[in-house]
C-alpha cells in the first residue's frame, strides 16, 4: 500500500482484448496525463532477438514467464521512489524487445496493465487499486483477430492457431482465476461509466489525501 507521500499504484488486467487499453485511456484522459506514469507489462515480453523468428514465434506468450516481471516489479519500486525510469519498447511484428527505450517520469499515479499482472504475486503487492476488466471470450478473440492482422503483422492462420494452442489455456490456467484479486470487476470495460466514475471518483480521493 501506498503512503501519503508515494504515488498510488492502479493495475488493470483482464483477458486478451478484454478492453484493458481502453479502460487505461480512459484514466489517462480524465485523471490527466501529465498526473500520470503508464506502465504496460506488454513493454516487458523478453528480449528474445537471440533466437530465429520461427523459434521466437513458437513462445507461449500467455505464460507468465515469458514477461519479465521481475524488471516491471523494479521499475514500480523505482516510480515509487520518484524516480524515472527507462521501459523496453517491444515489437510485436517479430517477437522481441527493439533497441529503444522509453522515458517514463515519475507521476502520483502509476497505471500498470497487462493479462498477468494479478497472476504475478510479487507484482501483485504493489496495487492500491485492482481492476479486472471481464469480457466474454468471443467477444476477446474477435477483437484480437482484427488488432492482430491489422496491427500485429498476423495471419487468420496465425491468430487462430495460437488462440488454441496457448492464449486460450492460459488464460484459463493464469487470467481468470487472478480475477478473484480485483477490488473492482468492470463489465464492458472502458465504456462503462458508472464503474469508470467510480474509478475516477477513488483516484482522485486518493489523490487528495496525497496533497
Ligand atoms: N466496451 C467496448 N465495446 C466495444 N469495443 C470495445 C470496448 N472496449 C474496447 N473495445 C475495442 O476492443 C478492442 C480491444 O480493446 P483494448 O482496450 O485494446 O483491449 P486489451 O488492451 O484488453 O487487449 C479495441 O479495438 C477497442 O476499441
Ligand atoms: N510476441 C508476442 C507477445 C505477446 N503476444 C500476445 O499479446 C497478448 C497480450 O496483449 P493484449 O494487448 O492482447 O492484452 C497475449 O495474449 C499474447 O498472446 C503475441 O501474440 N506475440
Amino acid at each position: 500500500m501506498s503512503d501519503n507521500s508515494s504515488p498510488i499504484v492502479i493495475g488493470i488486467a483482464g483477458g486478451t482484448g478484454s478492453g484493458k487499453t481502453t479502460v487505461a485511456n480512459v484514466i489517462l484522459n480524465r485523471v490527466g496525463k501529465q498526473r500520470i506514469a503508464y506502465l504496460p507489462h506488454d513493454a516487458y515480453y523478453r528480449d528474445l532477438h537471440d533466437l530465429p523468428y520461427e523459434q521466437r514465434a513458437a513462445i507461449n506468450f500467455d505464460h507468465p514467464n515469458s514477461l519479465e516481471s521481475e524488471l516491471m516489479t523494479a521499475h514500480i519500486l523505482r516510480l515509487k521512489q520518484w524516480e524515472a525510469v527507462d521501459i523496453p519498447v517491444y515489437d510485436f511484428s517479430i517477437h522481441t524487445r527493439t533497441e529503444k527505450t522509453i522515458r517514463v517520469e515519475p507521476r502520483p499515479v502509476i497505471l500498470v496493465e497487462g493479462i498477468l499482472i494479478f497472476a504475478e504475486p510479487e507484482l501483485r503487492k504493489l496495487f492500491d487499486v485492482k481492476i479486472f476488466v471481464d469480457t466474454d471470450a468471443d467477444i476477446r478473440f474477435i477483437r484480437r483477430l482484427e488488432r492482430d492482422i491489422t496491427e500485429r503483422g498476423r495471419t487468420t492462420d496465425m491468430v487462430v492457431n495460437q488462440y488454441m494452442a496457448t492464449v486460450r489455456p492460459m488464460h484459463l490456467e493464469f487470467v481468470e482465476p487472478s480475477k478473484r484479486y480485483a477490488h473492482v470487476i468492470i463489465p464492458e470495460g472502458g465504456l462503462n461509466e458508472v464503474a469508470m466514475d467510480m474509478i475516477i471518483a477513488r483516484i482522485e480521493a486518493l489523490l487528495q489525501k496525497m496533497d
